[in-house]
């Protein structure tokens, strides 16, 4: 096919494991320890078939490649109407479709529903974010004054955190799930069962000998996530119901002028709370019906949840695992805060060391091993190489996992210095600028610069979860040394529906002085 230069290249068939007709590759995956070795599986098969390979597992043909570069080209072709991660999560999905949830399913379609769906969340939760900062640091405040009482372990507290952050964002208050004295017993019955489904999600999903011999586990995911759909719609129904009526007292008392909803300033908002909550926002804005917020609830908060506490998981192993590393962040965290929360965005972007520590949780431990991109069409991609060879190209048939290797080039000792260490440093703007123009520079390509994908598709909550991770962790290390109960824990990155440390070590919390 033409490159667009005259040469004409021929596409490369791509090493691979042993394939055997129905089961793919699955005994090679197996034999390398599956599921619970995952994450070290896509170094192993780096360092053992190089920077591209293809594997075979149930069903579905993957490409796995290295180079960043390649996914800018699979991205260039991603069209009008992408398809979305979240299409592939099939539980979620078959739940929508068995409860008639239109809202839901416009979320994970392709087309111009999607397209709608998106259109009428992006402004609240993706452009205008910084309005949550002013919610986040409240509630990240109130988590941090229950953090050091060792009623849960630090993984479940982490999870409920994540679950207030993220409620107080959707209907303005948090239902402080963290503070066993104040949370009701359906509350904590909520956020159980959101982590149960999001779990037995993992399972069914992502373990094909779970899924198999596992017991019930779709009827357990079915009872977990219709409580957290139950739970979740009421939630929002009321919030949406309190924001109508304080809403048309505003109407009213403008009676006489314009309607405030056509221009939709946050400012114009009536708020119960200091800054307008996501549900507010939606009411005022008018787009969505009372019943359609009700529905979104559910997903977002699969979707919103347990993610932002695995990837919170990591940092907090990280740097407990790292006391130098916490030191410096908590110096940092002294010289420009001070003792203050986060409050805006300026402050965000004055942490290069938070910032670098997040960064580097993402390189040494990402939350899934690969990064997953599907196109409804064919595509040919050029591969570049390093030597003055002839770029090499590969093809894909549409539908075909096209994934990016998490665990290849930031782990390669060729353009990571120490690949194994935990060292923030390295994605300082100093040491950023000082690789520029040297083969490591590829270690800052977008593509690795953080775990919401890229494109058109791109994480919803993106930066309301950055931001989640941030005002939480500048507010937790300027309150808490926190540090492995154990010195010598033990713990691998087992897949669930992300990638989890197995088993989470216990950490000791003592008040930073
Ligand atoms: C650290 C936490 C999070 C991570 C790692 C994460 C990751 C991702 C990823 C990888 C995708 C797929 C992108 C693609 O299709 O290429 C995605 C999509 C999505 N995420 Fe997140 N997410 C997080 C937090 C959140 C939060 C807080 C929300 C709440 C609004 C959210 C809502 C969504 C939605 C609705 C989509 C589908 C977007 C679409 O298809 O247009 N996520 N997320």
């Amino acid at each position: 096919f033409q490159t667009g230069t005259t040469t004409l290249i021929i596409p490369t068939t791509p090493p691979s494991p042993p394939k055997f007709p129905l089961i793919g590759t699955l005994p090679d995956f197996l034999l390398r320890g599956g599921v619970s070795s995952l994450s070290q599986i896509y170094t192993d098969m780096y360092t053992e078939y190089g920077p591209v390979f293809s594997l075979s597992l149930m069903n579905r043909e993957q490409l796995i490649f290295s180079d960043p570069r390649v996914y800018d080209q699979v991205f260039k072709a991603e069209g009008k109407y992408p398809i979305g991660a979240a299409e592939e999560v099939s539980t979620f999905n078959t739940f929508y479709e068995k409860n008639n949830l239109k809202m839901a399913l416009k979320g994970v379609a392709r087309g111009e529903e999607w397209k709608e769906w998106r259109g009428a969340l992006e402004d609240d939760m993706y452009k205008s974010w910084e309005g949550y900062i002013p919610t986040i640091a409240h509630v990240c405040r109130q988590i941090s004054q229950v953090a050091g009482r060792e009623d849960v372990e630090f993984e479940t507290f982490l999870s409920r955190a994540a679950f207030d952050m993220f409620t107080s964002v959707m209907i303005g208050e948090s239902l402080q799930t963290t503070d066993g004295d104040v949370a009701t017993v359906e509350d904590i019955e909520f956020v159980k069962a959101t982590q149960a489904a999001f779990d037995t999600t993992g399972k069914l999903l992502s373990n094909p000998l779970e899924a198999m011999f596992g017991g019930d586990l779709q009827g357990e995911f079915d009872v977990n996530m219709e409580k957290t759909y139950r739970f979740a719609n009421r939630m929002n129904k009321r919030a949406a119901e309190e924001a109508s009526a304080l809403q048309k007292t505003v109407t009213t008392e403008n009676n006489s002028g314009e309607s405030s909803e056509s221009k939709c300033p946050i400012s114009a908002i009536k708020s119960k709370f200091a800054s307008p909550s996501f549900v507010e926002r939606l009411v005022h804005r008018g787009k969505l019906s009372n019943d359609d917020i009700a529905e979104i609830a559910a997903p977002l908060l699969m979707a919103g949840v347990d993610t932002t506490a695995y990837v919170m998981s990591w940092l907090y192993l990280n740097l407990a695992s790292n006391p130098e590393a916490q030191t410096k962040l908590a110096a940092e965290l002294k010289t420009v805060l001070n003792g203050a929360d986060i409050t805006t965005k300026e402050q965000m972007d004055s942490l290069p060391y938070l910032k670098a520590c997040i960064r580097e949780s993402h390189r040494l431990t990402p939350a899934t091993p690969i990064v997953v991109k599907m196109l409804d069409k064919d595509i040919d991609m050029i591969v570049p190489t390093t030597s003055n060879d002839k770029p090499n190209a590969y093809h894909a048939k549409a539908g075909t996992r096209i994934c990016l290797n998490l665990r290849g080039i930031p782990m390669d000792p060729q353009y990571v210095d120490n690949p194994t260490e935990y060292r923030p440093e390295r994605f300082l703007p100093e040491a950023i600028q000082a690789r520029k123009g040297t083969p490591s520079e590829i270690i800052d390509h977008a593509a690795f610069a953080d775990p919401f994908g890229r494109g058109k598709r791109r994480c919803l909550g993106s930066n309301v979860a950055n931001a989640e991770i941030m005002i939480l962790a500048a507010r937790l290390f300027q309150d808490w040394e926190i540090a492995l109960k154990e010195d010598n824990a033990e713990w691998k990155a087992a897949q669930k529906l992300m990638l989890k440390a197995d088993p989470y070590p216990a950490m000791r919390l003592s008040r930073r002085v």
